[in-house]
């Protein structure tokens, strides 16, 4: 099967080898006017386009290849410069702009400004003052623009992540957020071997306490478990609300041992808490330990079972899933 790919990714592999097509017939170009130096040039370059390309088809990861890539376009650019003359600064801008495609806007603008100041000793004794301080001018606004428009552009992406993987009222993480994580478990799972568990807690007779003090108090009573449940837990078990009243954590590493332990901790807090207690509000957990082949829904499934009988044998307890 072919694995899911990520847009940077997609665009990644496309830019590669547009590049890659683009560049090499100039290497056979420069080559055949005697102009080695640029051809090996070119070479370098289109072959760093195709083997980072290569690498991130095969690997997906893009973070290594668009920090090379970068480097590998101003590095091109600079040395462009020094070998055929200063008018080829003109690549400079599509080189500046590609930095900002790949990188974070605050690593894109160290890396342009290094690439200025060596740009700028390349030059200052090849063109006139005048067009230093144009070029100079027109490469500081190209980078202002550029880094505008990437810093808004990761801000949104940021809000789009948050609003797609987050709970309005609870701010914890939501179901789209747990099926996402339960891949990523199980797949380290997978690689490692390592023990993990899961806990899935429901709070007790919630209908009940919104029959009598109203949906609101409800909806506060459920920001209040969340909070204390989060304050709780390591920050890396992230809390998942993934129903009306039902939350999940992921304790991951945890043994079924540490995982029920942790449940139990966190059941009597609940119940103890003074916030809570007054509306004799309580939670019901059921724990499951990742069995070696189940997948993330069959994992949910068996915890939900354990969840259950802690429902059915009283309330305010917790449960040990059954092995299959
Ligand atoms: N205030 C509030 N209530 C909610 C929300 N989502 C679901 N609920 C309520 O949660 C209640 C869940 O009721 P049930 O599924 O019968 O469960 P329960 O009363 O907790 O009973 P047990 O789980 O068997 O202990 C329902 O009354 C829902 O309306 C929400 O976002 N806010």
């Amino acid at each position: 099967m072919l694995p899911r790919r990520s847009t940077k990714e997609k665009i990644f592999i496309l830019m590669g080898l547009t590049g890659f097509a683009l560049i090499t017939p100039f290497i056979f170009l420069r080559f055949f006017s005697g102009d080695y130096a640029v051809a090996l040039l070119d070479a370098f370059i289109s072959a760093g386009m195709l083997s980072l390309t290569i690498s991130v088809y095969k690997t997906g990861n893009t973070i290594f290849a668009s920090v090379l890539l970068s480097w590998i376009g101003i590095l091109g650019m600079l040395v462009t410069v020094y070998l055929q003359g200063a008018e080829q600064v003109i690549w400079c801008y599509p080189a500046m702009i590609l930095v900002y495609y790949l990188l974070q806007p605050k690593h894109a603008i160290s890396i342009n400004a290094v690439a200025t100041i060596l740009l700028f000793l390349l030059l200052r004794d090849k063109l006139s003052d005048t067009i230093m301080i144009a070029t100079l001018v027109t490469i500081v606004l190209t980078n202002l623009l550029a880094y505008i428009f990437s810093f808004q552009t990761l801000k949104q992406n940021q809000l789009l992540t948050d609003l797609s993987i987050k709970d309005p009222l609870t701010n914890t993480r939501n179901r789209r957020a747990l099926d996402e994580a339960l891949q990523k478990v199980i797949s380290q799972y997978q690689r490692n071997q390592e023990v993990t568990s899961l806990i899935l807690l429901d709070i007790d007779h919630f209908k009940e306490i919104n029959d009598s003090h109203g949906h609101k108090i409800g909806d506060q009573l459920l920001v209040k478990v969340a909070e204390l449940i989060s304050q709780r837990i390591r920050t890396t078990d992230d809390l998942y609300r993934i129903g009306g009243e039902e939350f999940v954590i992921m304790p991951v590493g945890a043994s079924i041992n540490e995982a029920r332990e942790l449940s139990e901790q966190l059941r009597t807090m609940i119940e103890s808490s003074p916030q809570l207690s007054k509306f004799k509000l309580t939670i019901s957990l059921g724990v499951a330990e990742y069995q070696s082949g189940e997948t993330g829904e069959h994992w949910l499934h068996r915890a939900d079972q354990a969840l259950y009988q802690a429902k059915r044998t009283g309330r305010n307890k917790t449960c040990v899933a059954e092995n299959d």
